[in-house]
This record gives C-alpha cells, sequence and structure tokens, in this order.
C-alpha cells in the first residue's frame, strides 16, 4: 500500500509517518529537509531563495518517487501534490513575482507531472488537519530555529491553501482526514490504523 501524509507544518505527519511504519514495517521517505542546502536561506529570504528552494524540493522528491517506484509498500511524510501549496503562499505573500509564479506552474504541470506518470498515485493520502494556532505551538515545542522567526500570516496563509486544496480536490484522492488538533497520537492511530487495515484485512495480525 501506497501511504501519503499530507498538512500543513507542524501537522504531525512524521510522528504519525513513524507510527505507522512501526506497525506495517514500511520504509518512509521523508521529507528532503536534512541535506537541502537552502532551508537556512529560504526561512531568511523567502524572496530571494523561494525559486531554488522549490527546484530543490521538486528534484528531491522526483527521486524519491522513482526510487519508491521499486517498492510497493511506501510511506511518504508529505508529498509532491504540496510543493505547489508552498509556491502560492509565496505568490500570495508577494514573495514570488507574478512572472516566476507562471513559470513554476508551467514548469509543474508540463515537465513534473506528466513525468511522474503513476508515481504519484497513492492508496491512502492522510489529511492532518489542524488550527493554525496548534500549528504554531508545535512548531514553538520543536523549535526548529529557522522556522521560529516566520510571521503567523505564513503559517495562517499556508493553513488556509492547505484546506482549499483539500476542498479542491477531495474526490480525487482517497483521502482520509484525521483531527490533528488534539495530541492523543493513540486516537488517531487507532482512527488509521482501521482505514488501513478496511483497505486490506491481511495487513492485520
Ligand atoms: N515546497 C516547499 N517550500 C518551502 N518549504 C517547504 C516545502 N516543503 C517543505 N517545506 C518546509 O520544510 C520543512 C518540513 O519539515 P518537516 O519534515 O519537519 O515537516 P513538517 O511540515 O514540519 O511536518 P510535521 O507535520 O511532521 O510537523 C518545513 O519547514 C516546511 O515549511
Amino acid at each position: 500500500m501506497r501511504i501519503a501524509l499530507f498538512g500543513t507544518v507542524g501537522a504531525g505527519k512524521s510522528t504519525i509517518s513513524e507510527e505507522i511504519s512501526k506497525i506495517l514495517k514500511y520504509r518512509i521517505f521523508p521529507e528532503p529537509i536534512d541535506n537541502n542546502p537552502y532551508f537556512d536561506d529560504y526561512y531568511k529570504d523567502m524572496e530571494a531563495n523561494v525559486f531554488k528552494m522549490q527546484i530543490f524540493m521538486l528534484t528531491a522528491r522526483s527521486k524519491q518517487l522513482l526510487e519508491a517506484k521499486k517498492l510497493e509498500n511506501v510511506i511518504f511524510d508529505r508529498t509532491i501534490l504540496e510543493d505547489p501549496i508552498f509556491v502560492a503562499v509565496n505568490h500570495d505573500l508577494k514573495t514570488m513575482s507574478d512572472i516566476d509564479y507562471k513559470t513554476y506552474n508551467d514548469f509543474y504541470e508540463n515537465v513534473i507531472i506528466p513525468n511522474l506518470g503513476n508515481r504519484s498515485e497513492f492508496d491512502l493520502v492522510i489529511y492532518l488537519k489542524l488550527s493554525t494556532d496548534k500549528a504554531i505551538e508545535r512548531i514553538r515545542e520543536r523549535g526548529r530555529v529557522q522556522e521560529l522567526e516566520t510571521p503567523r500570516e505564513y503559517w495562517e496563509v499556508l493553513n488556509n491553501r492547505y484546506d482549499d486544496y483539500y476542498e479542491k480536490r477531495k474526490s480525487m484522492f482517497n483521502f482520509l482526514v484525521i483531527d490533528a488538533e488534539h495530541d492523543d497520537l493513540n486516537k488517531k492511530m487507532e482512527i488509521i490504523m482501521n482505514k488501513i487495515y478496511s483497505m486490506n484485512p491481511s495487513l492485520k495480525k
């Protein structure tokens, strides 16, 4: 089964990915952050670095999808579907120009998507939905320095854009929406695993 975690920064995707992986022993494809040469600069100056950051992210995720093609069972900690959401936020907040926004979207629609073919198909997309206040609380608790100075408006627009994406495309993917506002991991996992087992009862040992 190809499982994807979908949701704004601080939603808890990494934790849920790890919990599912512990149970099903599926490999996780993590967010390409650790060796990302643009990550620090992006948070320091989005306008100057957003385009470079996006090219890096798309390339890293395309490489992951190529590798994952060989595997039947995988977990994606965020998907390539979500990168344009970050780009739209930059455009909304005017840290990306109209021209760059158009170029990115042309590139994404005409180069990235056709090249992916069925590699970006997911059996289940788990949307961890939460309020912006809660997301910010988690970002602060986690304390990743690059994210701490980012204005609230960025997280707010990002979260709204996630909701819009879901509303517009909910019939295109097999979404499971999880209320990620509360911290009860067991409760969230129970709903998720019940869904996974209902899709494939043989996974339940
Ligand atoms: N396309 C993108 N453009 C800009 N920033 C991105 C993009 N994709 C991911 N990021 C950034 O990369 C970081 C991702 O970190 P991480 O893997 O911890 O995910 P997260 O969204 O914080 O997840 P979690 O739900 O686990 O809290 C965040 O700072 C996020 O804003």
